[in-house]
């Protein structure tokens, strides 16, 4: 098909802390035709230009963090913007968490100035108003910090070495906020819960017990 007549595929986001599992549920999609999954663009953030953004971020938030999230903004849209044949398309992240949790958190902690803040959110506004940036359906990796954190330290990724377990319990709460009680920003999608919390060994089944609403075969409210 041309580009011009595909229609907009449902699309998912998955949404969850740092250490939610995000990976791991990506990659149960993948093996499914049907489903057109986006990783993160987390080599650009890493090689941009030949710059590793998210190092400097890590390493000095205060002078990285707008340069960072801004070219996080801008791969985000990009993601948004791919046209894809199959009828679900699956992203991890968004525009959204972008802006309601990551610079969310960057504001409150003054490490990133209102401002900057204010730049970010102009850029924001505008894209999610003249490009088609919707999202049919929110998956949350609802997880404990604990957990989250725990998987953070094993995966070891080098860029979050210095990553406190007080980051990981600030940005669940905000998460919890977002997705679940649905306090925080008006909420873009239906939201469907998971308990990311289980090992990896039993996740499968969480994933394949709502399968069926991740691939918009049944409505959410017919959530069981
Ligand atoms: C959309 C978005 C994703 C994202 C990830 N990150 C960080 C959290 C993790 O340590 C790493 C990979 O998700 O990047 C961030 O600081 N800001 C972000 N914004």
């Amino acid at each position: 098909a041309s580009k011009s007549d595909l229609g907009r595929p449902f699309t998912v986001a998955v949404e969850g802390n740092v250490g939610s599992g995000k990976t791991t549920f990506l990659q149960h999609f993948i093996k499914n035709n049907n489903v057109a999954v986006f990783a993160e663009p987390i080599d650009m953030w890493r090689n941009c230009n030949g710059y590793n953004l998210l190092e400097l971020m890590y390493q000095d938030p205060k002078k990285w963090s707008f340069t960072f999230q801004s070219y996080v903004q801008l791969t985000m849209l990009r993601q948004h913007q791919k046209k894809v044949i199959q009828p679900v398309k699956l992203m991890e992240r968004s525009l959204y968490s972008a802006r309601y949790c990551f610079v969310e958190k960057l504001s409150r902690d003054g490490l990133m100035p209102s401002a900057s803040v204010a730049v970010i959110d102009e850029w924001f506004k505008y894209i999610t108003k003249y490009e088609d940036t919707t999202v049919d359906l929110i998956v949350y990796l609802r997880t404990s910090p604990e957990v989250a954190y725990e998987r953070i330290l094993t995966r070891n990724r080098s860029e979050e070495r210095t990553v406190a377990f007080e980051y990981i319990k600030a940005l669940h709460d905000i998460h919890e906020d977002w997705l679940y009680h649905k306090t925080l920003h008006k909420c873009v999608a239906p939201v469907l819960v998971l308990n990311a919390n289980l090992d990896r060994s039993v996740i499968e089944g969480e994933y394949e017990k709502y399968e069926p609403h991740i691939l918009n075969k049944i409505p959410l409210e017919a959530k069981t």
